[in-house]
């Protein structure tokens, strides 16, 4: 056996970089449970080859000649995500050190947002005991979610999050999507987490939250309408019961790199 080269090296560190940001991508979501069964079928698969069973290795050779079209299928909300990723500038792929040099353009979406107003409308409404869903933009598109909803091009205020989420007013039903500073809909539908071990007690708006922060690089927040407490969701991940300096840390955290 020939000494490793360095091209095989870069070989094995560019396939642990590329199987580390596919768990990134998939990690907490059923997904994960699903690639996890693929790997033990595959497991089973060289033992049984290993062992000569003939007839069991045939059969499974069937399976694992189609598992690629088949991964593809299983994986297309994943696939796409990915891509989405891959495609938009200074998206929530790992690479730090790009992450720097894009740093510049962060902190001007940073400067952008009016985060007091969306603090003050989450403080009203908890008030209220209104329920809220908001949805912050940063770098992914978030059209296809838009066009599920009412678009608006609104700027943003906190007096205008706080009557759209009235329970009276026809555009209090689902989510809000603000990008830079603006209001771009309401009423908006989100994909629901299909994440398994979310707690029991998480409804469908608490779950719609952490949904699109699994698809997005967004940075999302719920307010209970039952128990008013704050949620925020970033990269699948929640924290609960947030306090508005909680809140406030929160936003700010995501929003600077
Ligand atoms: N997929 C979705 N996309 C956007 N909004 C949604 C979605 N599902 C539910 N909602 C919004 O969440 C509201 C409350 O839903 P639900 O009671 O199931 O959620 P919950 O997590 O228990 O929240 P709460 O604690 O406020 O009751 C719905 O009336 C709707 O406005």
């Amino acid at each position: 056996m020939g000494a490793i080269t360095w091209v095989q090296i870069l070989d094995i560190l560019l396939v642990s970089l590329l199987i580390y940001q596919i768990y990134r991508l998939i990690r907490g979501t059923s997904s994960q449970s699903i690639l996890i069964g693929i790997f033990v079928i595959y497991l089973i698969w060289k033992v049984v080859h290993w062992l000569n069973l003939t007839l069991l290795t045939e059969i499974m050779s069937r399976f694992i000649d189609i598992g690629f079209l088949a991964l593809v299928i299983i994986f297309q909300t994943e696939i796409r995500r990915f891509l989405l990723v891959l495609g938009t500038p200074g998206s929530r792929i790992n690479f730090r050190w790009l992450r720097k040099i894009l740093a510049k353009k962060s902190e001007d979406i940073h400067e952008m947002m009016d985060y007091d107003q969306i603090l003050l409308a989450c403080e009203r409404l908890q008030r209220q005991r209104n329920g809220a869903l908001i949805v912050i933009g940063r770098k992914n598109v978030l059209s296809p979610y838009i066009q599920t909803g009412i678009s608006i091009d609104a700027h943003l205020s906190a007096l205008l999050i706080e009557c759209i989420f009235q329970k009276t007013s026809p555009l209090h039903d689902g989510a809000v999507i603000i990008e830079k500073n603006k209001i771009t809909a309401a009423r908006v539908i989100l994909p629901v987490s299909e994440n398994p071990r979310l707690p029991a007690n998480f409804g469908l708006r608490h779950r719609a939250a952490i949904g699109i922060s699994e698809r997005t690089d967004a940075i999302v927040i719920a307010l209970s309408e039952e128990t008013g407490q704050i949620m925020v969701c970033h990269d699948g991940q929640y924290r609960c019961d947030l306090s508005k300096p909680e809140l406030s840390k929160e936003l700010h955290k995501y929003f600077l790199f």
